[in-house]
C-alpha cells in the first residue's frame, strides 16, 4: 500500500493503462475478432486464426475455394461437433468470426426460427445501394409493405406474412401473367438464343455458353420488366447494363472487406459509375412510360413495369419512381444470375454425363409442339423430366451458394441449439448441404435428376427445406416457378435442337474446384462459373 501511495501520477496512469492493455490482450487470446464477444460453447471453424482479426485472412484467402475448402473442412472436422459418444451435438456449431461480426455456422436454414431473424443492417448496409428499398434488402415492416405492395388487390385482409407472400406470389405470378407476359417473353428470346446458337453450329464455331444464357436471361427479364430487351443476344459485345449489374454483384459480395479496400482500389468510384449506369436504365423507361401514360398511350399489363405502375397505396397513391427502379431491379437481379448460372451448371453436367439427353429428347419430341413454343402449361403438365434434370443441376449447384441472416434477439436454435446471441448472423451452405449423404443419401455427389421423379415418371420435389435452392417458409423465392419454366424450357429446346459436346481441350483446360471436379466457381453472391463455358453444338438431323 505504501509502495502504491509512493507512485507518481504519471507511474499510476502508466499502470492502469498497461493492466488495460493486458487485460485487452488477454481477453482476445482465443483469436476472435476485434468486436466479437466470446463464446467457448462454440466450435471456431479449422481454419488459421489471426488475433484481433480472427478469420478474417483466412476467408480472404480461401475466397476463390471458398465452397469446397468450407465442405472439406466440414467433414475432416464433423467429430469437433460430436460428444464423447460419437452422436451429434446439436448445440455446437462452427463460428467464424470477422472484425466485428460472428457468424454460426449451421446446417439447417431458418426453419421455425424465422421471427427472429432477418436479413438486417449488414446485408442492407452493403446491398443498399443497389438494390435500395426492395424486396430483396428490406425486413419487417418494409419488407410486407413492399409485398403488400406488389399486390393489385394491395393485400387487403390479409394478416400474417405468410399468408401475404402465398399471395403475393400467386398475384404477382398469375396464372394469367405467366401466360401472357412472362410466356411471350421468353418464347421471344428463347427463338433468339436458338437461332444464335444455329449460327455458332453452322460456322462450325465454339462458343461460350454460360455468357450466352447470361445474355438471354438478362434479355427476357428486361423484356419482362420494362417491355425491351437490351437486346444482349444480338451482339457479341459487352452491353453495359450488364457489365454494371456484374460489378455490382462483385462488390456486395465481397462487403465485409469493401469498406477498407474501397478506400484504396477505387471501388467505390467504379460502384457509382455501375450504380448510375442502373439507375439510368431504369429511371429512363420508367420517364418513357410516365409521358406514355400521360399521353394515354401506354397499354396496361404489357409488362411488369405497367403493373406495378398501375398500383396504388392505401392513400391513392401509385409508387414513387424510386420504388418502382427498386422493384424492377431486385427482380431482374433475383432472376437473371440465379436462372442463368443455373441453367449453365445444369448444362456442364449434361455435357459430362450425356446419356441424359436422351430422355430430355423423347419428352421434348412427345410434347406435340415447336420447342420455342413451349407454354406455362405444357411446363406444368408434361416436362417432369426437363423439370427434374433442372433441379437435380440447381440442387447440386445451387444459384444462392450460401446465405447469412443477422440475429435480431437472443436465441436458441430448434432441436437443442446451438445458441444465438443478438447481431450473431447465422449462415448456411447450400452447396454443402447438397453433398451431405445423411441428406440425400450415399449419392449425394452424383448428378441423377431421376432422384425428383416417381417410378410413374411424375415429377416429386422433397419439403423445401431439405431441396432448400429456393430458400423456404415466409421469404420463398417468388420467381421459383417463371425460373423453373425458363430453365426447363431452355433445356427441353437446346437438347432437342442440338447435339453438345465441350470444346477440345474444355476440360483439361480449365480450372476445377478441389473438391468436386466441376469448374471453379468465381466469388459473388451467387454461382458463376469462374472460366467460359467452351462448347460445340451442331443441329440434330433427327428429332
Ligand atoms: C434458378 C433460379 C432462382 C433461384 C435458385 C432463386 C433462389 C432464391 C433464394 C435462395 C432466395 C432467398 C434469398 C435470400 O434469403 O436472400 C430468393 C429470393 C427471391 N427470389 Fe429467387 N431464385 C431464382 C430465380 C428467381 C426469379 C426468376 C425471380 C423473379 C423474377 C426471383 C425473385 C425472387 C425474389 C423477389 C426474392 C425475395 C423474396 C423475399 O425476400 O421475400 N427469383 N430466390
Amino acid at each position: 500500500m505504501s509502495t502504491l501511495l509512493e507512485l507518481s501520477t504519471v507511474q499510476v496512469v502508466l499502470l492502469a493503462l498497461s493492466l488495460a492493455i493486458g487485460r485487452f490482450v488477454y481477453s482476445y487470446r482465443d483469436y476472435r475478432a476485434l468486436g466479437t464477444r466470446p463464446r467457448p460453447d462454440l466450435v471456431p471453424f479449422p481454419n488459421k486464426q489471426t488475433y484481433l482479426l480472427g478469420d478474417l485472412l483466412a476467408v480472404w484467402k480461401d475466397r476463390k475455394f471458398y465452397l469446397g475448402r468450407f465442405w472439406n473442412n466440414q467433414q475432416r472436422h464433423a467429430h469437433l461437433l460430436r460428444d464423447e459418444k460419437g452422436r451429434a451435438d446439436p448445440s455446437k456449431a462452427f463460428t467464424v468470426t470477422l472484425p466485428g461480426i460472428r457468424m454460426i455456422l449451421i446446417n439447417q436454414a431458418e426453419r421455425d426460427a424465422f421471427d427472429n431473424y432477418e436479413k438486417g443492417p449488414l446485408f442492407r448496409r452493403s446491398m443498399q445501394q443497389v438494390l435500395g428499398d426492395g424486396i430483396f434488402v428490406v425486413d419487417g415492416h418494409q419488407w410486407r409493405y413492399v409485398l403488400v405492395s406488389m399486390m393489385p388487390s394491395g393485400g387487403g385482409g390479409l394478416t400474417t406474412p405468410r399468408s401475404l407472400q402465398r399471395k403475393a406470389t400467386s398475384k404477382i405470378f398469375t396464372a394469367g401473367n405467366f401466360k401472357g407476359i412472362i410466356t411471350s417473353s421468353i418464347q421471344t428470346q428463347l427463338g433468339k438464343l436458338l437461332r444464335v446458337i444455329g449460327g455458332h453450329a453452322d460456322r462450325h464455331e465454339a462458343f461460350d455458353l454460360a455468357d450466352l444464357f447470361f445474355r438471354f436471361t438478362l434479355d427476357s427479364f428486361t423484356e419482362m420488366a420494362f417491355g425491351m430487351s437490351t437486346g444482349a443476344l444480338d451482339t457479341d459485345e459487352p452491353v453495359p447494363f450488364a457489365v454494371a449489374f456484374d460489378y455490382a454483384q462483385g462488390v456486395m459480395d465481397a462487403s465485409p472487406f469493401s469498406p477498407i479496400t474501397e478506400r484504396f482500389n477505387g471501388t467505390k468510384t467504379k460502384m457509382d459509375e455501375a450504380v448510375r449506369i442502373l439507375d439510368e436504365f431504369a429511371y429512363e423507361i420508367i420517364s418513357q412510360r410516365e409521358i406514355e401514360g400521360r399521353d394515354g398511350k401506354s397499354g396496361a399489363d404489357t409488362d411488369l413495369l405497367s403493373l406495378y405502375m398501375a398500383l396504388r397505396d392505401e392513400g391513392g397513391e401509385p409508387l414513387s419512381r424510386s420504388a418502382l427502379r427498386d422493384a424492377l431491379l431486385n427482380l431482374i437481379i433475383a432472376g437473371r444470375d440465379t436462372t442463368a448460372q443455373g441453367l449453365s451448371w445444369t448444362m456442364f453436367r449434361l455435357l459430362r454425363e450425356p446419356q441424359y439427353f436422351a430422355a430430355l429428347r423423347e419428352e421434348a419430341t412427345q410434347l406435340g409442339t415447336n420447342v420455342e413454343d413451349v407454354d406455362y402449361d405444357t411446363w406444368r403438365n408434361d416436362m417432369p423430366t426437363a423439370t427434374a434434370t433442372f433441379y437435380e443441376g440447381l440442387r447440386l449447384h445451387p444459384s444462392v451458394p450460401k446465405n447469412a441472416w443477422q440475429a435480431k434477439g437472443d436465441d436458441v436454435l430448434p432441436n437443442g441449439g446451438p445458441r444465438v446471441e443478438k447481431g450473431d448472423l447465422i449462415s448456411w451452405n447450400d452447396w454443402i448441404r447438397a453433398r451431405d449423404p445423411e441428406i440425400w443419401g450415399p449419392d449425394a455427389t452424383a448428378f441423377k435428376p431421376s432422384r425428383f421423379l416417381g417410378p410413374d415418371g411424375r415429377l416429386g420435389r422433397p419439403d423445401e427445406w431439405t431441396y432448400h435452392v429456393f430458400n423456404g417458409g415466409r421469404r420463398l423465392c417468388l420467381g421459383m416457378n417463371l425460373a423453373l419454366f425458363e430453365g426447363s424450357a431452355v433445356l427441353a429446346a437446346l437438347s432437342s435442337e442440338f447435339d453438345w459436346e465441350f470444346e477440345a481441350g474444355y476440360l483439361d483446360g480449365t480450372e476445377m474446384c478441389e473438391m468436386d471436379n466441376t469448374p471453379l466457381y468465381r466469388p459473388s453472391l451467387t454461382l458463376p462459373m469462374a472460366a467460359p463455358l467452351r462448347v460445340r453444338a451442331t443441329r440434330r438431323t433427327t428429332a
